[in-house]
């Protein structure tokens, strides 16, 4: 896809997002791997609701800014994430409700904030580990992410008292796979106190043979 077309996307399904409630204020950044090298990241400070490919800020190949607008203040964690994941085309950043309330929760394990009960939480983030807290654009959430992505092949992450990170093919891809999740972490809370059914072993194991 060009990167006309990237930028059109992106800013579509920023939009998107921030319509159905994913993104307010100026919170969270979408960031997209350019063919031709480099990325495209949403700007600092601003709505994902009212963006135009202009707005969007450019990363070169060799990680540094393009003169124009001014990246997300978590740009270098879309970098790093990218670096150690090829096979990524996208990242999304979000503060949505639940992932972000179940994010707030003292003691989550650090392996996996959401043990599966449905197939398509494992099928789209495989499972989700936790980063510790860090204030919104320390450097050390790229250093825990990249240790993480290289560790955990999942496409989710949880930034402690933060939101999430997800990653995508593609930016669609992305995108579907954080509203998956924020969907999961909707049912959580809804399932709080009942007794689950939690998917087993050989049900997950099918599961992650299915998603690769
Ligand atoms: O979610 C955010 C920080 O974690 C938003 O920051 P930016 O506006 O700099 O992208
Ligand atoms: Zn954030």
């Amino acid at each position: 896809m060009s990167r006309n077309s990237k930028a059109e996307q992106l800013c579509a399904l920023c939009k998107s997002l921030f319509d159905r409630g994913y993104s307010v204020g100026g919170a969270g950044n979408v960031s997209v791997r350019l063919e031709e090298g480099g990325f495209l990241v949403t700007p600092t400070g601003g709505s994902l609701g009212r963006l135009t490919p202009a707005d969007l800020a450019e990363i070169d190949a060799a990680g540094q800014p393009v003169p124009g607008p001014k990246p997300s203040k978590e740009f270098a964690f879309h970098l790093a994430l990218f670096e150690c994941r090829p096979e990524a085309g996208a990242i999304v950043h979000l503060h949505s409700t639940y992932l972000t309330a179940l994010s707030c929760l003292e003691d989550l394990p650090t392996d996996n904030a959401l043990r599966p009960f449905t197939p398509y939480y494992v099928m789209r983030a495989g499972y989700m580990p936790v980063i510790p807290y860090y204030r919104p654009g320390a450097s050390e959430i790229a250093r825990d992410l990249a240790a993480a992505a290289k560790a955990h092949k999942v496409n989710a992450f949880l930034l402690a008292s933060h939101g999430v990170v997800v990653l995508g093919k593609d930016v669609e891809d992305a995108v579907n796979n954080a509203e998956e999740l924020e969907e999961t972490a909707r049912l959580a809370f809804i399932l709080r106190g009942e007794k689950i059914r939690y998917l087993n072993e050989a049900e997950i194991a099918e599961l992650r043979a299915m998603a690769r």
